[in-house]
């Protein structure tokens, strides 16, 4: 495959003007498909921003995203959302009167209404994929209990999996380590380490463990620029990033 059939995603010199102060300045970058990609940076570097930007939920003032080779970058959410982009929030959106398997019910229909999902039953051809699902996030034990009564931990993973659930083929996961121990952190990056070639996954995050575990490569954003980018090794390495954001962290 060529390097433009790879590309799924540019963000093309996206600038975001909250009356003058620039949240995102002429920001560049691209994701290719099957990518995993982390993005990191200092408290309002940018990030969610980005990822706001990204699902439509922010209209830039400059520059472009353009996702499958589609200028989506002045579309409304729920269309962006149609062609294959779901984002996550850093606080987990699960329903918790409804099941564990009928929130992902909910996450796979086209139709979210939730009452077409719990009072009719889940259509076949769901079903299979919610299973699936259940497995790769290691919630198929838990899968009839209310999701109110999961751990935090466990309904972060079930928002993971609601995401890929939807069937998008672009995930945006905005601090899915939030609230985390070790341990469940570790889990989390093994489920997104699993999500496979099919799906390219741009996350958010502060845990540096939870980054070199995942091992992707690292975007790095300053004030609203893009600042490096590499492997976590060269990352740590590089004294511009020290400055603004390790050295800090450390
Ligand atoms: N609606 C808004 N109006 C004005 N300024 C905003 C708005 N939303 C975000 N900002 C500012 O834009 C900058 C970038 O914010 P953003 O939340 O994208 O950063 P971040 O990198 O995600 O930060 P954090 O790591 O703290 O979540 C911040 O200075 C923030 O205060």
């Amino acid at each position: 495959m060529s390097a433009v059939a790879d590309l799924l995603l540019s963000v093309d010199g996206v600038t975001v003007d909250y009356s003058g102060f620039k949240a995102l300045d002429a920001f560049s970058m691209t994701l290719n498909r099957g990518e995993t990609r982390v993005v990191i940076g200092p408290n309002g570097a940018g990030k969610s921003t980005l990822c706001d930007t990204i699902i439509g939920r922010v209209r830039p003032s400059d520059g472009r995203v353009i996702f499958r080779g589609e200028d989506i970058s002045r579309l409304p959410e729920p269309a962006i959302v149609g062609r294959g982009i779901c984002r996550k929030f850093q606080a987990p959106g699960v329903l918790p009167m409804l099941s564990v398997r009928e929130n992902l019910a909910l996450a796979a229909r086209r139709d979210r209404r939730w009452w077409k999902s719990v009072g009719i039953g889940i259509p076949a051809g769901d079903r299979q994929v919610i299973e699936e699902t259940l497995e790769l996030v290691g919630l198929a034990e838990r899968a009839d209990i209310p999701g109110g009564q999961l751990a935090h931990g466990e309904k972060q993973w079930l928002e993971i999996g609601m995401v890929m659930a939807t069937g998008a083929e672009l995930l945006l996961l905005d601090e899915p380590t939030a609230g985390m121990g070790p341990a469940e952190t570790s889990r989390t990056a093994e489920l997104i380490l699993g999500l496979g070639a099919a799906r390219s996954v741009l996350v958010i995050d502060h845990d540096m463990s939870f980054v070199e575990q995942l091992g992707a490569p690292v975007t790095v954003m300053h004030q609203g620029r893009f600042l490096k980018q590499g492997s976590i090794a060269e990352v740590r390495a590089d004294p511009d990033v020290a400055a603004v954001y390790l050295g800090h962290a450390a």
